[in-house]
């Protein structure tokens, strides 16, 4: 493969290429927070289903504003309403049935209370205080679009169609394999030379946050056939396969010559930082392929690895426009720095103030630092062969997993 570095788009673009949807699934909606409709969910109910209050008060004729008014009857929430007699007004409580003839309500606040009923102010105009039927959704209108992913509201939606299950994608399968002779699990005592796995957590959360399911993890030793035997192992059961370490120029880094030999590597050595290593390419399984993300070991470069290519291809699986791109914000930074042939991914705290938003980053941005991650939400883009300074503006990258 050529020396010179791959841009992010065309590594991005060859990760994706050909990338269809996962099959659907029906799935009780108890069970579907996070999921991601596979097609559009129609309303099959007017909300809200009758006009209603939306006040405790009195429901009236606006005509009748003005007067005292006697109370005919009382309508508590889920009490069916009868006709309003003319010339008087119903007592009524929020959620209550607006009454046939009444056409606003009077908050209860606002009337003088006397023997003989309620005196009502005279400025009550028609349709006061009344929820319309229909005025939220309405029957045979689409109420949630193929491609939504199923957060709170959304699910609220459902429920109140009365949805008990809906048709979601399949959830992404993936396999998490570790490298490095080096890396061992929390709960072992710690050897001189060795570390603990930080890449699995951190990955493994972020595929939640992603939307897909860690169905596989191995650690792999620094050997040729083993990487070779576990990816085949993975690629049987995984839609996604990813590595983290042992993508760099050292002989002690297989994966690389591994996928080469069961798959096919699209794409190595990116122009980013951090990630310069990153190895993308797929590997077959019967007939079909599993896509193959080969993160850095460094930490900071299996996150923003993680971000800029995982979460699009999780999204293309799952047919979620939303996951498939970062939002951008153009920020203040508060920091100067200069770039060379690799675009910087910086991680950056964003926070807002009257101007806007401002950009400050972690001091050290090294790509072994994890620590400069974890109060990031966003990463501020440097472009390459660029040098910008304190209060400039950058563009970030917002991280937010939909
Ligand atoms: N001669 C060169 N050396 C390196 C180059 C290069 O171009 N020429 N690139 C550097 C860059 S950039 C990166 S990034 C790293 C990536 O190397 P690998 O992907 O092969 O990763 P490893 O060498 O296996 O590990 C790197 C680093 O990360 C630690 N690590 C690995 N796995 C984990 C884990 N699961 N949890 C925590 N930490 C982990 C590992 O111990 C190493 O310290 O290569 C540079 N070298
Ligand atoms: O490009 Mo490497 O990812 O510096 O850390």
């Amino acid at each position: 493969m050529a020396d010179e570095l791959q841009s992010v788009e065309a590594a991005l673009g060859a990760l994706l290429d050909g990338v269809a949807p996962l099959p659907a699934e029906t799935v009780p909606c108890d069970q579907t927070a996070g999921r991601v409709l596979a097609a559009s969910v129609a309303a099959r109910l007017d909300v809200p289903p009758f006009d209603n209050s939306a006040m405790d008060g009195y429901a009236l004729r606006a005509v009748d504003a003005g007067r005292v008014l006697p109370i005919s009857q009382r309508i508590a929430a889920g009490q069916p309403a009868g006709p309003l007699i003319a010339g008087t007004c119903a007592r009524i409580f929020t959620g209550g049935e607006i009454p046939p003839g009444a056409d606003c309500v009077v908050m209860q606040e606002r009337v003088e209370v006397r023997e003989d009923g309620i005196r009502v102010p005279g400025d009550i105009p028609s349709g006061d205080n009344v929820r319309r039927r229909g005025r939220d959704v309405q029957a045979g209108n689409e109420l949630l679009a193929a491609g939504t992913r199923l957060e709170a509201a959304a699910l609220g939606q459902l429920a109140g169609q009365g949805v008990t299950e809906v048709e979601v994608r399949r959830r992404p399968r993936i396999a998490l394999l570790s490298t490095g002779d080096e890396v061992i699990t929390p709960g072992q005592p710690l050897a001189p030379g060795q570390i603990y796995n930080s890449n699995r957590p951190m990955l493994t959360r972020l595929v939640e946050r992603f939307g897909g399911d860690v169905v596989y993890t191995a650690g792999v030793p620094d050997d040729f056939e083993a990487t070779c035997r576990t990816l085949t192992e993975a690629a049987e059961i995984a839609d996604v396969v990813i590595t983290t370490g042992g993508v760099s120029v050292g002989e002690e880094d297989h994966v690389k010559h591994a996928l080469e030999r069961l798959g096919q590597l699209d794409m190595w050595r990116l122009a980013m930082r951090p990630g310069k290593p990153l190895a993308l390419g797929r590997l077959p399984h019967e007939g079909a392929e599993a896509r193959f993300i080969g993160l850095p070991g460094n930490p900071v470069s299996g996150y923003v690895g993680a971000w800029l290519f995982l979460r699009p291809l999780l999204g293309e699986l799952l047919g979620c426009p939303a996951l498939k791109t970062l939002p951008r914000i153009r920020a203040r930074s508060d920091f100067a720095t200069r770039t060379q042939a690799r675009r910087h991914y910086m991680r950056v705290s964003l926070t807002f103030d009257e101007d806007g938003a401002r950009a400050h980053a972690f001091a050290d941005q090294n790509s072994a630092v994890l620590s400069s991650c974890v109060t990031a939400n966003a990463l501020a883009v440097i472009p390459a062969h660029s040098e910008l300074h304190s209060g400039d503006p950058v563009d970030c990258l917002w991280l937010v997993e939909a």
